[in-house]
């Protein structure tokens, strides 16, 4: 195995450097991969282009006779693209994307060859896929599984491939995938907020959730990575010593990105802009080797399709460039995490962020009208916010002093905050004229003033208002952002339509004015939503003990997370909001907690072949060498050897010491996840993963790593951190 390491360290010493060739302008390169609008005007017929944009725009069906003379134009268009495949490419519940790929070369009935692809092809697929998590949902009865073309996010050709984008739903309509039930998500909000926009602007038809996400990730020479076996299975380090220097020089972040690094990402972004995926900010992160990404914002729905295909595009062309792109959430001990903090908001169709606070007092009373009903629905939906965010990878990172802490909180501010108490304060009722003066001037009227820049101001919140939007800082690098933002935008579609009937009744029955109603509305969230509201350090153990005195939830990991998924609050909100049925949040739930035991069972598995087929033989053989030693000096020292090979002794007896408790605890970890195995109900199983089986991870690491720093570097298997992290 240390001929894999140096051999390894070899390989990567002798990289070549990359060419850059950043000339030319991006946009010329933009969506030339996409069958986007330019595209369909030149290959759609006129009546074909005017219903895919109103499916598009209004969300309408598409007839099977359009559905063929759209196929038709795509498949001209990518033929000549150079495309020989097409595919439905999906996001089913792995969290990854899946893709099953046919050639549009076909034999007609006479023998003669073509390339044919028609409009059931493009609407409706049946991949089988029999094999992806359901959760249950496939066992019952006719419950196969089909594919159905999303029009919403364009087509796109990848390399010679045609990809579609499409939900992925059982026979039955259940969602078997994380599109449909954002898709649906995303209705609900544009329906539950165009309406209340329109108490401010009667023109508003229709509102999109926004999407900012932004990537981190870590680049490790591929060699290097690769002779890790733990790296390469369950793409985080079980093992491994702390590299002496690691980010607390902050002399990585924000410095010359290296020259190979670079070589990546330009040619990383050239392919994004193809794929039409607006690539923007590239820039060196807090930990060795750890870099970020970040387009500008887009549709929640594309943003999410464009994350997925960005990190396969990632991995593809770090390939390339000799490197191992990490996405997990700690793939290092010691050192920073990645994450991919979610910035969100809504937009009108008449290009109004209302998340932002315009230029007259009404404009800003509809950004507060958005402000404190986002507020609200995370402090009444907190839990389930945490849930969305719970895998077994993010858990090491939530919580780490490097990420939001797992209790949900929301940062706004000195200032804004300063608004909401005032708001606070507000008559009930009808407001006097001076009151609503004194509103107009001094609380509503100066918002625009105060809002300078926010970003950044609390890095260890959970949910902070930048300026413009809410940052999701909470999210995992690894995870496909369609989870939070389903769950964030069902909150906030069903807060959005319970202010709607109360601004509505109080219309109705007391006779308030429009934006009386609204102030009086907002006072009550204001007041019951103040628990949520944290401005202070997040990281602090101060805070998790007043985020118990305000029974704010705090799920440490990701079994106790889940639960939350099927309680009767969330069961009905999905339901109300149309968004999951019951049959689909449970089976949800399962394929996650199923997700989570075995992503433990792996790590447990791999860190027992180490510690058995690497560890122990490393220390034995380093052991043998000792003693050989030990026996020459006292061949030439006799009884005296004992003063000459105290040090030697010393660290055979710590070499022995610890290759007993590594392997007893190994044993141990073996019988706990045995013992876990034996559990039929997945909750029990996955909270014994969670409290009996994971635990024994530490305690082996802290053997395993008293162990590299006690054996010649010459013996030891596995490529250490230094080397790793400072590779370039
Ligand atoms: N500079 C930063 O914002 C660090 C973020 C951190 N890497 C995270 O996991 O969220």
């Amino acid at each position: 195995m240390p001929n894999t390491r140096f051999q390894a360290l070899v390989e990567s010493r002798n990289r070549e450097h990359a060419n850059i060739n950043e000339t030319g302008k991006r946009s010329d390169l933009f969506g030339k991969n996409v069958f986007n609008e330019d595209k369909m005007h030149q290959f759609l017929t006129e009546e074909a282009l005017d219903k895919v944009k109103s499916a598009i725009f209004q969300g309408t069906k598409i007839d099977r006779k359009i559905a063929d003379q759209v196929a038709e134009g795509m498949k001209a268009w990518a033929l000549s693209m150079g495309a020989t495949h097409y595919t439905h490419w999906f996001q089913p519940l792995t969290g990854a994307t899946a893709e099953k790929h046919d050639a549009f070369f076909d034999i007609l009935p006479n023998g003669r060859a073509m390339e044919k692809f028609g409009g059931a092809q493009l609407v409706q697929q049946e991949p089988d896929a029999s094999s992806f998590p359901s959760g249950g949902i496939r066992n019952t009865f006719e419950a196969r599984g089909y594919t159905a073309w999303d029009p919403t996010s364009p087509a796109f050709v990848y390399k010679t491939t045609l990809c579609i984008p499409t939900i992925f739903v059982a026979y039955t309509g259940e969602a078997l995938d994380n599109k449909a039930p954002l898709l649906r998500a995303l209705h609900a909000v544009d329906q539950a907020a165009t309406s209340v926009a329109q108490y401010f602007d009667k023109n508003v038809r229709k509102v999109h959730a926004t999407l900012g996400w932004e990537q981190e990730y870590f680049l490790i020479d591929k060699s290097l990575a690769n002779s890790r076996l733990d790296l390469s299975v369950t793409g985080r380090t079980l093992v491994g010593s702390f590299s002496a220097k690691g980010q607390q020089l902050d002399d990585h972040y924000f410095g010359v990105i290296p020259p190979r690094v670079l070589g990546f990402m330009s040619e990383l972004e050239k392919e994004c802009t193809k794929l039409g995926i607006p690539v923007k900010t590239r820039h060196n992160e807090v930990a060795p080797n750890q870099f970020e990404l970040a387009p500008v914002f887009e549709e929640a729905n594309l943003s999410v399709d464009h994350n997925l295909l960005l990190m396969d595009v990632m991995e593809e062309i770090a390939d390339r460039y000799n490197f191992s792109v990490l996405f997990h959430e700690k793939p290092f001990s010691g050192i920073n995490g990645s994450g991919k903090h979610n910035n969100w908001s809504l937009g009108t169709d008449t290009g109004v962020n209302l998340l932002s606070p315009g230029s007259t007092p009404m404009k800003n009373l509809q950004f507060l009208t958005f402000f404190v009903n986002t507020i609200k629905a995370v402090d009444t939906y907190e839990e389930l916010l945490r849930a969305s965010i719970a895998s077994a990878s993010n858990d090491h990172r939530l919580g780490a002093n490097e990420a939001p802490p797992p209790i949900i909180s929301i940062f706004i501010g000195k200032q804004l905050s300063d608004v909401l108490d005032e708001l606070e304060g507000v008559s009930k009722g009808k407001l006097s004229p001076q009151e609503k003066t004194e509103l107009k001037l001094n609380v509503v009227g100066k918002i625009p003033e105060i809002l300078l820049d926010n970003t950044d101001r609390n890095r260890t919140s959970p949910f902070a208002f930048t300026g413009n939007k809410f940052e999701m800082r909470g999210v995992g690098a690894k995870m496909n952002c369609a989870k939070p933002m389903t769950m964030l935008n069902t909150i906030v579609a069903k807060q959005l339509t319970d202010f709607k009937k109360e601004v509505d009744a109080l219309i109705d029955k007391k006779s308030l004015k429009k934006d009386e109603a609204v102030f009086n509305v907002l006072r009550e969230y204001i007041k019951t939503s103040k628990r949520i509201r944290f401005e202070g350090d997040g990281y602090g153990v101060e805070w998790q003990e007043e985020a118990r005195r305000r029974k704010l939830s705090f799920n440490k990991n990701t079994p106790e997370a889940l639960q939350v998924i099927t309680s009767k609050q969330s069961l009905e909100l999905f339901k109300q909001m149309d968004v999951m049925s019951e049959v689909e949040l449970k089976a949800h739930k399962e394929v996650e907690m199923g997700a989570y035991i075995f992503h433990i069972q792996i790590e447990g598995r791999v860190l027992g072949e180490m510690v058995y087929n690497h560890i122990i033989p490393a220390a034995v053989k380093y052991q043998n060498l000792l003693l050989e030693n030990i026996h020459g000096l006292k061949e030439v020292y006799g009884a005296a050897h004992k003063k000459v090979a105290d040090g030697q002794l010393n660290i055979l007896e710590q070499i022995g010491e610890h290759i007993i408790e590594i392997k007893k605890l190994t044993d141990e970890m073996a019988d706990a996840r045995r013992r876990a195995n034996g559990m039929s109900v997945v909750d029990k199983k996955a909270q014994a993963y969670c409290n009996n089986v994971k635990p024994y991870f530490d305690k082996i690491r802290e053997h395993s790593d008293k162990l590299e720093k006690l054996i010649a570097d010459e013996f030891w298997p596995f490529t250490k951190y230094r080397e790793m992290l400072f590779s370039k």
